[in-house]
């Protein structure tokens, strides 16, 4: 266990040896230029933590210790690093330069990815350039995406993050929730004549999907199209041909991906064909291009400099020796709206695990609870506990210094207020600077209601606008920081088995409320059962 090693040790002693950041600040006026990095489109300030040179020192040393630089070349050259499942740990093939050889079983895997992607450069062209018909002869106007997890995440929030570029004359949707009102609300916005619907499952077994997919086509076919018809309307992503076969979707219509492309990693296969209709194949290829490049610099990169690295060691720096359970993402960036609630499913199902490779369960803790929304909104909501609360919050700051809409003031002010959200998390006020604030007449009053304790780290992640590209990068990074943390900490961070075990008792209880006579359980989940056989309607 890496927590028995003598950097971890050494980093519990060290804890109380680092000043508050505001004296750090006070007596280095080089804290910026040496805590910061840059690389693939981003700038990297991390000198608001709670770090000196020791620290970073100690931190690289525990990165050693871990041999974090082998394991990025095991997952690069194609090592079976996913040892649970036998599988490699290829998305990064998904963006490799065309001309690499990357073999798994004696395939060149990049080949195959070069394939898929000129298939959908085919696809998307004719559906945009409204050559794709549908069956009566209209052009489509509506894609649905069905598909959960990652299935759904990703090009869910990429679509959202990159509307800036998207074709004016194709409107998208996505459906992911078994609660039938997700396809209900998107069924009853579009016409089925018109509509393209991309069932979207590595598996091709997920309930959830397969049950929306059913739902589609039938009211797809009850709208006077034939069976013939569906060929036109539906087609699928997936590693699964012979499910996507009895689904009847003809592999013709199929888009493939492989085993070795975990579910939260996916955005970049086919799984992405929906971003790809969005934006264009050719910004879609932009996106890949800046992976691509955060790729490079992950591998390449002294850890010094390395931005994934970097924020991966912060990040453990605060989870395993303060103590602290949550990260936040805090985007000052209205178009990345979604990537709090993407990378939740990226980072917590990667590295939310209790026991290590070897299946003993880790004496440290692992991956934190991550949350977000984006700023300005977040300040005029749970910043307060950010600021005062009685517990601290790592934060990432993500902010264009250009805007895609360039309108007034309005960004100017959005810059303002997140240097200032830094700054303020950073310094906080002391009880005598905000007495001397006060008139003496409330100041004994209020003046610890005013005051901030401040010390609160936070990275700040600047881009120039925000491009395919550099969304491409800004997503590679955070998985190489998952990467990274998962190494440090020991654990698989390419299964999920911990979402398993709710699936196999819904499998158990779904027959005893169709049948109405409730089995053996717990007498909490029994009263439950048979509430809900009795009150339920039909
Ligand atoms: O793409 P699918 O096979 O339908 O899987 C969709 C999702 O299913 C499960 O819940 C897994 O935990 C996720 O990692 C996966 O993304």
């Amino acid at each position: 266990m890496i927590d028995q090693s003598p950097p971890w040790k050494a980093l519990v002693e060290h804890v109380a040896e680092v000043r508050p950041m505001r004296e750090l600040f006070d007596r280095d006026p080089g804290r910026f230029d040496r805590f910061s990095a840059e690389g693939a489109g981003l700038f990297l300030d991390y000198s608001k933590n709670r770090i000196t040179d020791k620290t970073m020192n100690l931190l690289f040393d525990l990165a050693g210790e871990a041999d974090v630089a082998g394991r990025i070349e095991a997952m690069f050259s194609g090592v079976r690093i996913n040892t649970t499942e036998n599988r490699a740990v290829l998305h990064v093939a998904l963006r490799a330069d065309a001309d690499q050889l990357i073999l798994v079983d004696g395939i060149n895997v990049v080949e195959q990815v070069q394939g898929v992607l000129d298939q959908m450069d085919v696809f998307t062209g004719k559906v945009r350039s409204g050559e794709w018909k549908g069956y009566t002869g209209a052009r489509i106007t509506d894609v649905v995406n069905i598909g959960i997890g990652g299935s759904d995440l990703g090009p869910r929030m990429v679509a959202a993050a990159l509307d800036h570029y998207r074709q004016e004359d194709l409107a998208f949707h996505f459906v992911s929730n078994i609660d039938g009102t997700h396809i209900a609300q998107v069924l009853g916005k579009v016409r089925p004549e018109s509509t393209l619907f991309i069932i979207a499952s590595k598996t091709f077994t997920t309930q959830e999907t397969l049950t929306n997919a059913h739902t589609a086509r039938d009211w797809f076919l009850r709208s006077g199209a034939a069976q013939s018809d569906v060929a036109r309307h539906f087609v699928a992503l997936s590693t699964n041909e012979p499910a996507v076969r009895d689904f009847g979707i003809d592999p013709a219509n199929m888009f493939a991906f492989w085993d070795w492309v975990g579910g939260r990693y996916s955005l970049w296969s086919c799984i992405g064909l929906s971003i790809a209709l969005a934006v264009g194949m050719e910004n879609f290829r932009e996106l890949l291009a800046g992976a691509r490049e955060m790729d490079k610099h992950f591998r390449a990169t002294p850890f010094e400099r390395n931005i994934p690295v970097l924020l991966a060691l912060l990040g453990v720096w605060y989870r395993n020796f303060h103590g602290f359970e949550s990260h936040a993402v805090l985007p000052y960036d209205q178009y990345l709206a979604l990537l709090p609630a993407y990378l939740q499913q990226a980072d917590m199902e990667s590295n939310g695990k209790g026991v290590n490779r070897d299946g003993i369960p880790v004496t440290h803790a692992t991956g934190p609870i991550l949350w977000g929304e984006p700023g300005t909104n977040g300040q005029h909501a749970f910043y307060q506990l950010l600021h005062q609360g009685t517990t601290v919050v790592p934060c990432d700051f993500l902010v264009a210094v250009n805007p895609l809409h360039e309108i007034g003031e309005h960004h100017t002010i959005l810059l303002a207020n997140f240097l200032a959200q830094t700054e303020a998390l950073m310094r906080g006020r002391t009880l005598a600077e905000a007495e001397a604030e006060l008139e003496p007449q409330v100041r004994a009053a209020l003046a610890p209601h005013k005051s901030f304790p401040g010390n609160r780290p936070s990275n700040s992640l600047l881009y120039d606008r925000l491009t395919p590209r550099t969304l491409g990068s800004l997503i590679a990074m955070y998985e190489h920081k998952i990467f990274v943390q998962g190494v440090i900490w020991g654990v698989n961070s390419f299964d999920q088995m911990g979402v398993e075990l709710g699936k196999q008792l819904a499998g158990v209880i779904l027959p005893e409320l169709r049948g109405g006579t409730a089995g053996v359980h717990d007498a909490s989940t029994l009263g439950l059962i048979r509430l809900c056989i009795d009150r339920r309607k039909s």
